[in-house]
């Protein structure tokens, strides 16, 4: 094993608090088993050092011409286009181009090197830099690999059993761009460090500032299995906390977008978030890695045809959220249709039309065999009705009516007429409005689905005049989107990302269904995590209300962020909260726990939060939502700022986070402020605890006044 560090730039280093990369590598090259004990003396590794300098140098020069020459065309590109559209499409090209090709000075261009031996029959003694995005010399050369090409994968899967060819591994230390350090595994020589790497560990154990970072230096063989899995596979991860799901389900959509750029540009990739505070923590990860073309959405967004104004008892808006209401959206749908029993009679100057009731049912049967959305089913209907009279006029005046003709036929009023008693048109939020204001139509539709109370849970005491003036509840909105489903297909996303996931309910799955239809989905989430009323309890259910009943359910089992004292305190909670999940294990052997009985909160809370602040990285206080305001003033009177946790470019170091908006997210130093407060506001307030006390790196502090809740002690 080599390692070689930059003595001076670690000494400069440890004076700065912020620079935790090398500060962390300094302290560890000295003490980690597999590593060279006094590696910057050796001259042969400071040279090769700075050859691996200039080669930084070299590639961020390149880089530098590349975007140049992107902006150059850019510049160019619409006069040389032929046409606007052209023009346009080449300049959304162009300018994505050019943003891709940003160089961020703190990031570094290259994190691994690897070394192919003699015997390699494609690589054969070939070195090859491995780094965000694809750097080539004037002539093409590569200077720099994409992590995403096929070469990459050996740099995350190579090991001494399965060396793929492979001699050296190398991985580079960095701070604030500038390389310091690198550590060697020559596989060759049997020698593989696994999760020991130093550079590993310092990437883990570095303080958490802002929003959360790309893990292209440092993702795992289990990890970059499900990152490089095939567009077409669906695959649900189930992992404890900090196992890296979100960084999983993020590089995955990086990687699939490289290897299907085309397709997937067309169709699009979404990532589902549980709020819009997570989806601003992780907003920065995909442009980092030159991806800056991904939508982000909460399902609350997904679904927002109509404004949300009004909330739901738990009791109506769990019931709403069941699948057997997707039955009764669509056969009270259907049931507008009937059956036709008067013909179409249509008079023209002096001839008239005519079409029997007959040959109209067969029209209307043959459209509902065809599956189609009712309202291209409508449409359907309408050109064929219209298609029947122009036969008719072909064979009396032998020649095809005008196109003006054929559009004016289809709205005309007999034609229209006969349309909207047969097939009328329907919108999403009328047929809710109707079903829920209309004792008979709901009963028509969910008679043998929904007992007669739960159908009185659905109907509203006192309707609104029209679906307008609703005040439509969130859940409803859910509802309105499946109607809307019904109606007319969304379009399909190639590939949907979806974290958090255990907190679907059925009918949020399957608006996320409809918009996957023709693509591939990655579920992320943790059964144990489910604090929603109708938390998923099996992922095999979640992956059927998904459209994806054959998807695979894959472990991750290696904690990358909850120090192993924290993660056993949080696992007492396990066996209160009812899941059969595989248990994790903590790659982070430091860390702190504090668990302390208080007297006066607020006041315990503020000393907490002082003394985290001599400490490097962020803090949390995470306490029940009615608490948070109280605490947030405590902190401003004694003259401590503080962050709300939407805000993750703030610049305060401490943020006053309620316990339902966590979830996802992670601090250096989380203090939590009544546990029983939490668990008590809500039915799966153990989940949520369970959430809260999993957010900490480095250091838990756990304040409590009341007694701890009963799993806990
Ligand atoms: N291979 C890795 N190398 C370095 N850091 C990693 C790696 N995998 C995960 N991490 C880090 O561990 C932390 C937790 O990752 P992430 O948020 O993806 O976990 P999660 O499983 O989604 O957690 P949760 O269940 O709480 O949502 C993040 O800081 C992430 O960057």
């Amino acid at each position: 094993m080599t390692l070689a560090t930059d003595q001076q730039s670690t000494d400069q280093q440890s004076t700065d608090q912020q620079s935790t990369d090398q500060q962390s590598a300094g302290q560890q090259s000295a003490s980690g088993p597999n590593v060279d004990p006094q590696p910057a003396q050796d001259p042969g590794l400071d040279e090769q050092l700075a050859a691996e300098r200039a080669h930084l140098d070299g590639s961020r020069t390149a880089l530098r011409r590349m975007r140049e020459r992107a902006e150059a065309l850019f510049a160019t590109g619409a006069q040389v286009a032929g046409d606007p559209f052209a023009a346009e499409t080449l300049g959304r090209t162009l300018s994505r181009r050019v943003a891709e090709l940003a160089d961020d000075p703190t990031t570094p261009l290259f994190f691994g090197r690897l070394d192919f031996g003699q015997a390699d029959p494609d690589h054969a003694g070939r070195r090859y830099h491995i780094g965000r995005r694809h750097v080539t010399d004037e002539i093409g050369e590569p200077l720099v690999l994409d992590w995403r090409a096929p070469v990459s994968r050996s740099f995350y899967r190579a090991s001494v059993r399965d060396p793929q060819g492979v001699a050296t591994r190398r991985r580079f230390g960095f701070a604030n761009g500038v390389l310091t350090s690198f550590e060697d595994e020559h596989l060759d020589r049997g020698e593989e460090l696994g999760t020991t790497s130093r550079i590993l560990t310092a990437e883990i154990e570095r303080p958490r500032v802002g929003p959360m970072r790309d893990i292209v230096a440092t993702i795992q063989p289990e990890q970059d299995e499900l990152v490089r899995a095939e567009l077409a596979e669906s695959i649900c991860v189930q992992g404890a906390p900090g196992t890296g799901k979100t960084a999983v389900g993020l590089h995955r959509a990086a990687y699939l977008l490289y290897l299907h750029r085309e397709r997937l540009r067309r169709s699009g990739v979404l990532i589902i978030g549980p709020n819009r505070a997570f989806l601003s923590y992780i907003a920065a990860v995909l442009p980092a890695l030159g991806e800056v073309e991904v939508e982000q959405s909460t399902v609350e967004d997904l679904v927002a045809r109509v404004p949300v104004r009004a909330v739901d008892d738990p009791a109506t808006a769990a019931l709403k959220h069941d699948p057997r209401l997707a039955e009764v959206l669509c056969r009270a749908l259907w049931g507008y249709v009937r059956k036709p029993e008067e013909p179409i009679v249509l008079s023209d100057g002096s001839f008239r039309w005519r079409i029997g009731a007959d040959a109209l049912r067969r029209v209307v049967d043959e459209a509902r065999r065809e599956g189609l959305p009712y309202g291209t089913g409508r449409e359907r209907v309408r050109a064929r009705v219209v298609g029947l009279l122009q036969q008719q006029v072909e064979a009396r005046r032998a020649e095809s009516p005008s196109d003006t003709w054929l559009r004016r036929t289809g709205r005309s009023r007999p034609v229209a007429g006969f349309l909207d008693e047969v097939w009328p048109a329907v919108t999403p939020e009328g047929l809710l409005h109707s079903l829920f204001s209309d004792p008979a139509l709901l009963a028509d539709a969910a008679g043998d689905l929904l007992t007669a109370e739960e159908q009185a849970l659905l109907l509203w005491a006192k309707p609104a005049r029209t679906p307008k003036a609703t005040k439509w509840t969130a859940a409803d909105a859910v509802l309105i989107d499946e109607a809307a489903g019904l109606v007319e297909r969304p379009a399909s996303f190639g590939h949907v990302v979806v974290d958090e996931a255990q907190d679907l309910s059925p009918m949020q799955c399957r608006a996320i269904a409809r918009r996957s239809e023709h693509g591939s989905i990655t579920l992320l989430g943790d059964l144990a995590q489910g604090t929603a009323p109708w938390a998923a309890r099996d992922w095999r259910d979640s992956l059927a209300h998904l459209g994806k009943p054959d998807a695979a359910v894959v472990p991750l089992t290696v904690g990358f962020r909850v120090p192993a004292a924290v993660v056993a305190f949080a696992n007492r909670l396990l066996p209160a909260l009812a899941v059969d999940v595989p248990p994790a294990e903590s790659l982070r052997r430091d860390g702190a726990l504090d668990i302390r009985t208080v007297t006066e909160l607020t006041a315990a809370t503020v000393a907490e939060v002082r003394a985290a602040l001599a400490h490097d990285g962020s803090i949390a206080v995470i306490a029940a939502d009615d608490a948070v305001d109280g605490l947030r003033a405590a902190l401003t009177d004694a003259g401590i700022t503080t962050a709300t946790v939407d805000d993750v470019e703030a610049g305060a170091r401490v943020t006053v986070v309620p316990a339902t908006l966590v979830k996802g997210l992670e601090y250096d130093h989380v203090i939590v402020a009544e546990p029983a407060a939490i668990v008590a506001a809500e039915p799966r307030g153990l989940h949520r605890l369970y959430v809260v006390l999993t957010r900490a790196v480095s250091r838990l502090a756990v304040l409590h006044r009341d007694p701890l809740p009963d799993p806990l002690t």
